[in-house]
């Protein structure tokens, strides 16, 4: 289990996280999820001892990160995958690894086998890897020593579709066998699949948190008029609905499916698309959600 508390880090004037309180728990893969700048990595140095906090704290395993005795025993951490010695091979980096956690030697063809890098690749030197490659090495390090719990920063940047299911599947193994999982992304499409719990990060303040499910049932209803949409938008909100206006100009609301349909029928909107949202609503939320940090300014 990871426990984030009341963390807040700063950088002279500039507040990065905010006052950010989560829990990562055993058995689940929770997706930690916001646009570019919002705070996922400083949060993941805290946790893993890179970047002292300025105020509140965070645990791993009940214990903070430097008090762990053997850290990569318990911890397996992807932070950059590309903070290598890009003169070493593969198999040198997994062998220092192996060693420093007090492993048999045995370990380092396991984890080169279980990242399906060939033993050419492995023995290739890093500044020759691709960004996928030096991803898998990343991931074996982290698994190297049986870790209870994984902390990964973007590991799927860089992973080809293939690489991106294989990571995926062995994220669930892991959390189905007990693990605990936090890995972050910009992309909610990347984690939303395997994540059972999102922790959603705009500006360095969380802007929402719950099981995926959960948080689905709170992206509502989506619905697309004919024509007529901003009629049914009014009339959604005088029957006590919150709606917002997409981009595409279809509405996303609190209310139900049935409801929305009613409401269309009484008012005479005819509409196009009526539906519980899915990840695309997801996705909507999402953006509107972060829509102050997003660079682009998207979501309405
Ligand atoms: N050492 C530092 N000094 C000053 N500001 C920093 C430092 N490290 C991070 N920041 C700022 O803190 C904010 C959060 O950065 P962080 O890297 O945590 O974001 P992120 O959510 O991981 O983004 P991305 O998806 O782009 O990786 C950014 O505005 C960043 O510029």
């Amino acid at each position: 289990m990871i426990k984030v508390e009341s963390l807040t880090k700063k950088y002279g004037g500039f507040t990065a996280v905010d006052d950010v309180s989560f829990v990562a728990r055993a058995g689940r893969v929770t997706g930690f999820l916001g646009p570019n700048g919002a705070g996922k990595s400083t949060t993941m140095r805290v946790m893993v001892g890179l970047t002292p906090a300025s105020s509140g704290e965070v645990t791993v395993l009940d214990r903070a990160f430097a008090d762990l005795p053997n850290p990569g025993r318990e911890v397996g951490v992807l932070l950059d995958a590309s903070a290598q010695h890009a003169g070493r091979t593969g198999r040198e980096i997994l062998t220092i690894a192996q060693r420093t956690m007090g492993l048999p030697r045995g370990r380092v063809d396991e984890m080169i086998e279980r990242v399906s890098l060939t033993p050419e690749e492995a023995d290739r030197r890093v500044r020759n890897y691709s960004l996928g490659m030096r991803q898998r090495l990343g991931i074996a390090t982290a698994l190297m020593g049986a870790p209870e719990v994984l902390i990964l920063d973007e590991p799927a940047n860089g992973l080809d579709p293939a690489g991106i299911r294989w990571m995926r599947d062995l994220l669930r193994d892991f959390a189905d066998d007990g693990g605990t999982v936090l890995l972050s992304s910009h992309l909610l499409h990347e984690i939303e699949v395997i994540a059972d719990d999102l922790v959603v990060i705009g500006n360095g303040r969380i802007v929402a948190q719950g099981t995926k499910a959960g948080l689905l049932e709170q992206a509502g209803t989506l619905v697309r008029a004919s024509h007529g949409g901003a009629v049914l938008a009014q009339a959604l909100g005088a029957a006590g609905a919150e709606v917002s206006v997409l981009d595409d100009g279809s509405l996303r609301t609190d209310a139900a499916p049935e409801h929305v349909g009613q409401v269309a029928l009484a008012a005479g909107v005819p509409l196009a698309e009526l539906r519980s949202a899915d990840s695309a609503g997801l996705e909507e939320m999402f953006l509107e959600l972060t829509a102050d940090t997003q660079r682009e300014g998207a979501a309405a």
